[in-house]
């Protein structure tokens, strides 16, 4: 809802929608004719637009977005434009986080103040529509070309000076927002409105704008990989150097190209799947959640293990104001990594400069000093036997209630808690690389995991700024199962014809941040032979004895990557791996040791090179992988396909503006054209059992039942 309160001869208009006076149906209405209210009261000579509570507005509701009540009257642009329109100066006075549709009524208004605390930002292109109400062509003109460009293309955020300072705010304040306010706009009751009017302004810095728009341009086509939204916002800034309304109408143009393309509800599902996901239960015993589960309170973590992971999981710990006991057998390694976590907290070793947050750090080869901490990482090599052996020491070392947690790619959970007297305390958080950055944190829980082992998990991922999921117990988790198939097929294209530069480009035009191949020489080659070796798939010498070369475990198997790893070729930690590093550089450059080590391969197995065009490479690496997601539902591994979606979304950089396997699985392909492109590739490769689709998609794409509807009643 909006309050009106009149101040004098001030209307004060109040939104009052909590937790985050998002522009709602019924707050639009009232806002509106609080509005005209004031407008039609000869008492009133101003009008203050602000918000009660936490913020200002989070802008539109996005809940709205794609039903009808987004576009009922008033709509927001129709509230907007009467704000514009008003023949009493309007101030609008915000504070907090304010957000897209709330930074459009301010635009509109005469005058802009704030608290010193505003955070001011234009997400919509996050969500893929561009931010209209005008934005797009008042904003440039208050704040110049490139400053629009930055907040609207790149969503930067902006604080209180950067805004007085860019122009977009004429006063920043410090004491009580309402009386500031009230102040103000009796201050201006008899100023003249006519350049107070955003819209009647030219465009400042005009002269240089194709240089602006140009930079920006091909900075976008070289990121956007396939995303719309991006290079249409800039379109929409690009129209501001038009006449004011042939601005409007261009953004309005714009603004329903954005509304009504797919990527737009992707985009959309992915915001509300990251938020969704925190409302977390047990699948298969909804008793067990996010409101029923205490999570224990942690102050202090051990780390085990100071390599790849370590490292990086100890970063995050520390920003977020943990105390730290980091372990590692080899001390070389152990002091190589102090001064790295050292260096990326902004101290310098062996210095007074030590950043607080460094200071929170003991670390150490001595497992005693783990006796106190209130939960343990555990990030050594990924070998069953070794872990099992550390658990063993950490259920001696640390204090009975201490949660032991295993950062393994995709070990059994139960195996490792079983070395230990408290398998309900044992849970895997399972980082992504580079831990200290990407923003996801599967939690996999155990037989015996208790609830509030999970809540503690859960919570820790909040408290570290991560996106926890919760998933259940199998090899390789939910996200290396999946993923696992992406690279066995991308490694068969090698076998029948492509080359790793090849996979990887058509995987980047799809829209990843990175290819397959890419991918593993960025987090190691190593991690997942280990796996491999450990699975009994191979061995560091090659096959096992008695094994076919390109069958193995009754699958189709590709040796490529392992006789890479043999090579001591990990990718980019040992300088070279599917692709080759020039020292000190992270470029994948193709490798002619590998076309070679690929071309050999082939001649000594006969088989037969052929093109293969890049929608055979899409389908073959993102098809299984799928269809395996819908394998997980089916075995109530994960709680609905927004978990599966958001580990893919923010732990392998699956492109956002697709929202995720299952969404564009569910969204874009369709079930039924999935199904039979399965059952085409089935028959093609009949010794890939990873073509067999699953019987939850067959059942789906028969019924034509919608993956989205499915899972719909599903969650808390
Ligand atoms: C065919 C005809 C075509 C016509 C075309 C054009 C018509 C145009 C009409 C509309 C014009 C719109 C114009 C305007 O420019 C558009 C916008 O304003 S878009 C919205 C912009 N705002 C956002 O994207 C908000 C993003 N939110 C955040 O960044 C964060 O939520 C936050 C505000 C920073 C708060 O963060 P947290 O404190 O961490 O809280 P959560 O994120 O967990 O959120 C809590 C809770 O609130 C829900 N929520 C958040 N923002 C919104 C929102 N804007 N609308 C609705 N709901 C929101 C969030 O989902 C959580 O919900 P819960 O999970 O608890 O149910
Ligand atoms: N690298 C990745 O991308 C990645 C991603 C997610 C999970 N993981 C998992 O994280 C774990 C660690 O992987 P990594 O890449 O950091 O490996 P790493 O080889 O970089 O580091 C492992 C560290 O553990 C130390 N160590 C070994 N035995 C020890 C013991 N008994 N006590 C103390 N320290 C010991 C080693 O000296 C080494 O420094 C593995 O289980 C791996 O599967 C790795």
């Amino acid at each position: 809802m909006a309050e009106y309160v009149i101040y004098e001869t001030v209307a004060v208009l109040q939104i009052n929608n909590p937790p985050l006076n998002v522009l709602s149906h019924h707050v639009r209405r009232q806002l509106m004719s609080g509005l005209q209210q004031a407008l039609q009261d000869t008492a009133v000579r101003s009008i203050v637009i602000m918000g009660k509570g936490q913020i200002f507005t989070a802008g539109a509701d996005v809940k709205e977005f794609g039903t009808e009540k987004a576009l009922s009257d008033p709509s927001l642009p129709t509230l907007v434009e009467a704000v514009a329109a008003s023949n009493k100066p309007v101030v609008t006075a915000f504070h907090g986080t304010t957000l897209g549709g709330g930074v459009a009524l301010a635009l509109a208004s005469h005058y802009r103040l704030a608290a010193s605390s505003v955070k001011i930002g234009l997400p919509e292109v996050e969500i893929g529509i561009v931010p209209t109400c005008g934005v797009s062509q008042r904003l440039p003109r208050l704040v110049g070309l490139q400053t629009a460009v930055q907040m609207i293309v790149s969503a930067q955020t902006m604080s209180a000076q950067q805004a007085l300072t860019t122009g977009l705010l004429d006063k920043v304040v410090s004491g009580d927002l309402l009386s500031e306010a009230v102040g103000f706009a009796k201050s201006v009751e008899v100023q003249a409105l006519a350049d107070r009017r955003v819209g009647s302004r030219a465009v400042p810095g005009a002269d240089t704008a194709e240089d602006v728009l140009d930079a920006a341009r091909k900075r976008l086509v070289r990121r956007s990989r396939g995303a719309i939204a991006p290079l249409t916002c800039l379109q929409a800034i690009q129209a501001s150097l038009l006449p004011f309304e042939t601005g409007m109408k261009r953004e309005a143009e714009l603004g329903q190209y954005l509304w009504t393309s797919w990527q737009t509800g992707a985009l959309r599902y992915a915001f509300l799947a990251e938020r969704t996901v925190k409302r977390w239960y047990l699948p298969g015993n909804k008793t067990v959640n996010y409101r029923t589960a205490e999570p224990l309170v942690i102050n202090s973590v051990g780390v085990l293990g100071a390599g790849t992971m370590g490292v990086g999981i100890t970063i995050c710990l520390l920003q977020a104001g943990l105390k730290v006991v980091l372990i590692e057998a080899n001390k070389t390694q152990l002091d190589k990594a102090v001064t790295l976590i050292q260096r990326s907290l902004g101290g310098r070793s062996h210095s007074k400069q030590l950043s607080h947050q460094a200071m929170q750090l003991r670390a150490t080869t001595d497992y005693r000093q783990l006796g106190e901490v209130d939960l343990v990482i555990e990030a050594v090599f990924e070998d069953l036997a070794l872990k099992r052996k550390v658990f063993q020491q950490l259920d001696s070392v640390t204090k009975p209630q201490a949660i032991l947690a295993t950062n393994t790619s995709g070990l059994d959970i139960d195996k490792i808690a079983s070395a230990t007297q408290r398998p309900d305390k044992v849970i895997g958080t399972h980082f992504f690389s580079p831990a200290n950055v990407m923003r996801l944190l599967e939690n996999i829980y155990g037989r015996h995991t208790s609830p509030e082992t999970i809540a503690t998990a859960m919570q820790l991922g909040a408290t570290i700024g991560k996106v926890g999921v919760l998933v259940g117990n199998c090899p390789g988790f939910v996200g290396n199962r999946m993923k696992g198939l992406n690279f066995t097929e991308a490694m068969f294209l090698l076998e029948e014809g492509a080359e790793p530069q090849d996979v990887d480009k058509v995987l980047e035009e799809f829209g990843f941040a990175m290819g397959p191949f890419r991918v593993s020489d960025l987090a190691g080659g190593d991690v997942h032979w280990r796996r491999r070796i450990q699975a009994g798939l191979t061995t560091e010498q090659g096959p096992p004895p008695n094994t076919p070369l390109l069958y193995r475990q009754g699958n189709r198997y590709c040796p490529l990557a392992d006789m890479l790893c043999m090579q001591g070729r990990f990718g980019q930690k040992t300088g070279a791996g599917w692709y080759r590093y020039e020292s000190g550089s992270r470029a994948a450059l193709p490798d002619a040791v590998v076309h070679r080590l690929i071309l050999k391969h082939r001649q000594d197995n006969g088989l037969q090179r052929r093109n293969i065009s890049s929608q055979e490479i899409v389908e073959r690496c993102l098809y299984p992988l799928i269809n395996e997601g819908f394998r997980i539902l089916e075995e109530g591994l994960a709680a609905g396909p927004q978990d599966i979606d958001v580990i893919f979304l923010l732990g392998f950089g699956w492109p956002r503006h697709t929202g995720g396997p299952m969404y564009y699985a569910d969204k874009v392909v369709g079930l039924g054209i999935l199904l039979r492109c399965l059952e085409k590739y089935r028959a093609l490769h009949p010794r890939s059992a990873h073509w067999v689709p699953s019987s939850l998609l067959q059942t789906m794409a028969t019924q034509g039942t919608s993956l989205t509807a499915w899972a719909a009643g599903s969650r808390l």
